[in-house]
């Protein structure tokens, strides 16, 4: 879908996005400029995006990531590359953005972890400083490949600065390829975590064959789930365990472009977000990856309302429900939903003369 053939409806709706990977985020322009950085490095645009109609596995979406990781291994890099994405999501009339990123060192370049933090925060503050419309919080990414004890460290990382980033560094992420590793080896960490305030937002059950370690995570329980696609029993999951969903009340992220294009979902119509939405389970619809994936959030929600044809009070009902779903105190969900209201008559273009 061509970016003018989405509806200013969905341009205007203001969102939330709680499921964005930084890296996964970057758009075309972006990509650009960090080749020109780097053109030693022979990477061509069709390797970082996949485009309308494309399919990829899972796994050559993850090949992706690493192409992307080449292009961006400095704290400068990281600081065009979040500044810019922030931006991009605020241009979309995203209002509160919970980023997620893992923190990466890089030997040759000097990164290290905390300062890939840093400067992800630092990031948020210069747009906060030159007014950019958006609330902007980080979740920092356990990538589960890389085992316990990197997992522990990295809770380490997120404990501290939770404490010291004046409440933009909320919670933690787990992520990564799902074909990779056990969660019970990160349960330690997860609960660590969990113990000292973090809020834990996990991906599961992005891949059929992983019911069992969701049953064990979802006993910590998490805030919030990535995806879960294959949760459900009409995608292969269990009662028992959207039962456990249910009980805990866990808010759904979900991500429909993404889910098709990495082929683990196989068409739109397909997607569980009609399984979630129906029951009345609290269910976010989120990017996940824009640049990857080449989407955005106004085009995700308008994905889902002309798939499981939802009325325009509906898709502002989903929106607004979302703010209830985010990591920031009930202080913030107060100002989003104030916004929501002042913004509603501008976005279905009331008129004065439409009440008399
Ligand atoms: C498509 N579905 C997905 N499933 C699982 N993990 C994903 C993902 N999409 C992205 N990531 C995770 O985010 C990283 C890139 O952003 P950051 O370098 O962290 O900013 C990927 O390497 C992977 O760990
Ligand atoms: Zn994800």
């Amino acid at each position: 879908m061509m970016d003018n053939e989405v509806d200013v409806f969905y341009r205007e709706l203001p969102k939330v996005e709680l499921h964005a990977h930084l890296n996964g985020s970057v758009s075309c322009p972006t990509i650009e400029k960090l080749i020109s950085r780097k053109p030693h490095l022979n990477i061509g645009h069709g390797m970082t995006a996949i485009g309308k109609g494309q399919r990829r596995t899972l796994d050559e979406c993850f090949q992706v990531f690493k192409v992307i990781h080449q292009l961006v291994d400095t704290e400068e890099d990281i600081l065009m590359v979040a500044t810019d994405v922030i931006k991009e999501f605020a241009a979309d009339g995203v209002k509160y953005l919970e980023l997620r990123s893992t923190p990466r060192e890089e030997k040759h370049t000097g990164l290290t972890k905390k300062s890939y933090i840093e400067t992800v925060i630092k990031a948020i503050k210069q747009c906060k400083s030159e007014g950019v419309d958006i609330d902007v919080r980080f979740l920092v990414a356990i990538d589960r490949r890389n085992g316990t004890e990197v997992a522990m460290e990295t809770v380490k990382l997120a404990e501290d600065f939770m404490l010291s980033s004046d409440g933009l560094v909320l919670g933690l992420d787990l992520s990564g390829d799902p074909t990779v590793g056990h969660g019970k080896d990160l349960l330690p960490a997860l609960q660590k975590a969990k113990n000292c305030g973090l809020k834990l937002s996990l991906h599961l059950s992005e891949v059929p064959s992983q019911l069992e370690e969701s049953d064990l995570l979802l006993d910590l329980p998490p805030d919030r789930i990535g995806h879960g696609t294959f949760l459900h029993p009409a995608m292969g999951g269990s009662q028992g365990i959207v039962d456990k969903v249910v009980k805990h009340n866990i808010p759904l992220e979900l991500c429909l472009t993404s889910n098709v294009k990495g082929q683990t979902v196989a068409r739109y119509s397909d997607h569980h977000f009609k399984h979630w939405y129906q029951m009345g389970h609290p269910s976010v619809i989120c990017t996940d990856d824009k640049g990857v994936f080449s989407t955005d959030l106004s085009q995700e929600y308008q994905l889902a309302a002309s798939t499981f044809d939802l009325s325009r009070e509906a898709v502002w009902k989903l929106s607004h429900d979302a703010i209830d779903c985010i990591f920031a105190p009930d202080t913030v969900k107060q100002q989003l939903k104030q916004k929501w209201i002042y913004l509603k008559p501008q976005v279905f273009h009331y008129r004065e003369t439409d009440s008399l």
